[in-house]
């Protein structure tokens, strides 16, 4: 289950800036890439074709919620493009999850993993208590996520890393725990909250480890992405 490549979050506003990044890591590098709101409501659904005429692999960060027959018809859109991830958030609830994963399989998406958003990793403890009025600890809060995740037939969850040993524990080992928030030290946490380093990530066993700022916004972004992955992976 576990993906050596750390998952590149492209949050970039233009075509041309995905292009130009692209560009700086060697052709025959294959990576794993992260496309959110930003670049998708932006560009649409050219870029996911075009980054993956490339070979890279792709996680469409979309995190959809709204009614069940509204995710399951967004989502039958989403089958056609053939990601290799894509997500929604488990607030939505079970109905909504299994209407998400059903309209993938009805499309063609069945490879497409799909997996729930538990807590932000933007999001504290007394942030989640006092603005969504949940009154339980985050643990608590991630874990029955993650479980009514796994009940609704999803592959995993996007959670911090401080939480993967909990949730490994309360669903199962390969239920997939996909890890943002990530941040090799020295580096500006911004506005995440639950942080993690890549080494601490891996050896916690996390799945996937997703970063943007730290590669993207780095004087040199394929040398930023390369001390990452030897991290990720405990190579020297
Ligand atoms: O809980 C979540 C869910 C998604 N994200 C996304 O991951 C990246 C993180 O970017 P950084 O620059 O490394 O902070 C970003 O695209 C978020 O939308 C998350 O951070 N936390």
């Amino acid at each position: 289950m576990r993906e050596n490549r750390p998952v590149i979050a492209l949050d970039f506003p233009t075509f041309q800036d995905v292009k130009d990044f692209l560009a700086k890591f060697p052709e025959e590098e294959k990576l794993y890439v992260k496309i959110g709101m930003e670049l998708y409501y932006s560009v649409g659904p050219d870029v996911v074709e075009y980054v993956k005429s490339l070979g890279h692999a792709v996680f469409l960060d979309l995190k959809l919620h709204d009614i069940p027959n509204t995710v399951q018809s967004a989502m039958k859109v989403l089958a056609g493009l053939g990601v290799d991830m894509t997500n929604v958030h488990a607030a939505g609830g079970r109905e909504m999850m299994r209407a998400a994963r059903a309209g993938l399989d009805q499309a063609g998406g069945e490879a497409t993993k799909l997996i729930a958003v538990t807590q932000l990793t933007s999001t504290s403890e007394a942030i989640m208590q006092a603005d969504q009025n949940i009154q339980t600890s985050l643990q608590e809060s991630v874990i029955h996520y993650a479980q009514m995740t796994a009940d609704a037939g999803l592959d995993g969850v996007v959670c911090s890393a401080q939480e993967v040993e909990l949730i490994k524990q309360a669903t199962s080992s390969d239920f997939v725990c996909l890890t943002p928030g990530i941040r090799p030290k020295g580096t500006a946490t911004g506005d995440q909250k639950r942080v993690m380093t890549p080494a601490d990530a891996s050896s916690i066993g996390s799945d996937y480890i997703v970063v943007g700022r730290p590669v993207t916004q780095a004087s040199d972004p394929v040398r930023a992405y390369q001390e990452i992955y030897k991290e990720w992976n405990h190579l020297p």
